[in-house]
């Protein structure tokens, strides 16, 4: 399956196909013509995929050097980049090569901001190995790091020239992993698609968890949301915003815990159904609507709520949120399973969102 993110200045395809690793050199050899290539990875991922990729490279004529950095959220920020930089300069990589990303979303995140910023953007190629990755982050264009004041603070808009999803790469993923990718899909079935939502539904756990029952239907439905937003509103301005249901007070809650000790796609489930409680109490949301998503969370083995919750040190990473705007912030809310609005707020008024 192919999804084209049909950008006016950067077009680019999603490749969604089990198996594709096992000729990534295919893929990436109709995409770049021979040149160098930094392979952005972290330890774990690149025990397990990085010799597969670059033996490919290799033999398709690419000159491959891997650049290693510990896993984990901890990671994404700004002497990590700068490793990468001075990485790729010692390597002689010019702005006719390229950067790949192998991994999660921390890589993904990483790498693109690297490749966007040395020589002022080089190419990349994002290849999610983590389902948050896959349904999330690798499409889209959004790079960044992470700073001592907010998550994702510091970044660019830069697309890949492509981006390839192996499904099977998740049978490598721990479970905790496997379940934080499900709060993304949960969001794009609660924002966009109310099939995707009565899928997750009608699906038992055990089946999704244990088999990967209707992964790629998942996997496909989820991207389908995120590629129909980006394309509508690449910068973030309008209803792009949607994807960030959840994150306001889940990326409160990750900076606040330090970074990597709550999972992204944990701190979004926590923050979905925080949002929704007050949001529902406030009229903006329909009467059990919370109870519904809270259900769904915790189906999918997701925490519905996080402790210590301590709402000073909260409000105080929130203000820093990418979505305020002076002392007004968008938040986004659900009026219904499937649909999307941006409801704007006092920064102050994200007090009364904060209370347990
Ligand atoms: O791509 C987007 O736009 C999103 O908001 C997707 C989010 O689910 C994702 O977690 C993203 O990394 C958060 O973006 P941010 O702009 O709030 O840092």
């Amino acid at each position: 399956m192919k999804l084209k993110v049909n950008l006016p200045d950067h077009p680019y395809e999603v490749l969604i196909e089990k198996g594709a690793l096992d000729h990534v050199n295919t893929w990436v050899s109709a995409l770049w013509k021979k040149q160098k290539i930094v392979l952005i990875s972290d330890d774990h991922v690149n025990r397990l995929y990085g010799k597969k990729v670059t033996d490919q490279l290799n033999e398709a004529g690419f000159e491959v050097a891997v650049f290693e950095f510990p896993e984990g959220e901890a990671s994404k920020n700004l002497a990590t980049a700068e490793k990468a930089w001075n990485f790729c300069a010692q390597f002689g990589l010019t702005r006719s090569d390229g950067i790949i990303a192998l991994g999660g979303g921390v890589t993904g995140d990483l790498a693109g901001f690297v490749a966007s910023t040395y020589m002022r953007g080089i190419h990349f190629l994002q290849i999610p190995t983590s389902l948050t990755a896959q349904v999330d982050s690798s499409i889209g264009g959004k790079t960044g790091i992470n700073s001592d004041f907010a998550k994702n603070m510091i970044g660019t808009f830069t697309q890949p020239d492509g981006v390839l999803i192996d499904s099977n790469v998740l049978s490598t993923l721990g479970e905790r992993e496997f379940r934080e990718g499900l709060g993304e899909v949960i969001k794009c079935g609660l924002i966009a698609d109310a099939q995707l939502w009565d899928l997750l539904t009608d699906l038992s756990a055990e089946d999704l968890l244990k088999n990967f029952t209707k992964i790629d239907e998942i996997i496909y439905r989820s991207c389908e949301v995120k590629r129909k937003v980006v394309v509508d509103d690449e910068l973030d301005n309008g209803v792009r915003l949607y994807l960030n249901f959840g994150h306001t007070i889940g990326h409160a809650v990750e900076s606040t815990a330090g970074y990597g000790v709550v999972m992204h796609g944990e701190a979004v489930a926590i923050g979905m159904v925080q949002i929704s409680k007050v949001a529902e109490a406030k009229g903006l949301m329909p009467q059990g609507i919370t109870e519904e998503i809270r259900q769904m969370v915790v189906k999918y083995g997701l925490p519905d709520h996080y402790e210590p919750w301590d709402e000073e040190q909260l409000y105080a990473a929130l203000t820093h949120d990418k979505k305020a705007r002076g002392s007004q912030i968008k938040t986004v809310i659900v009026p219904q399973i499937g649909s999307a609005k941006i409801n704007q707020v006092a920064l102050e008024e994200m007090k009364d969102y904060l209370k347990k």
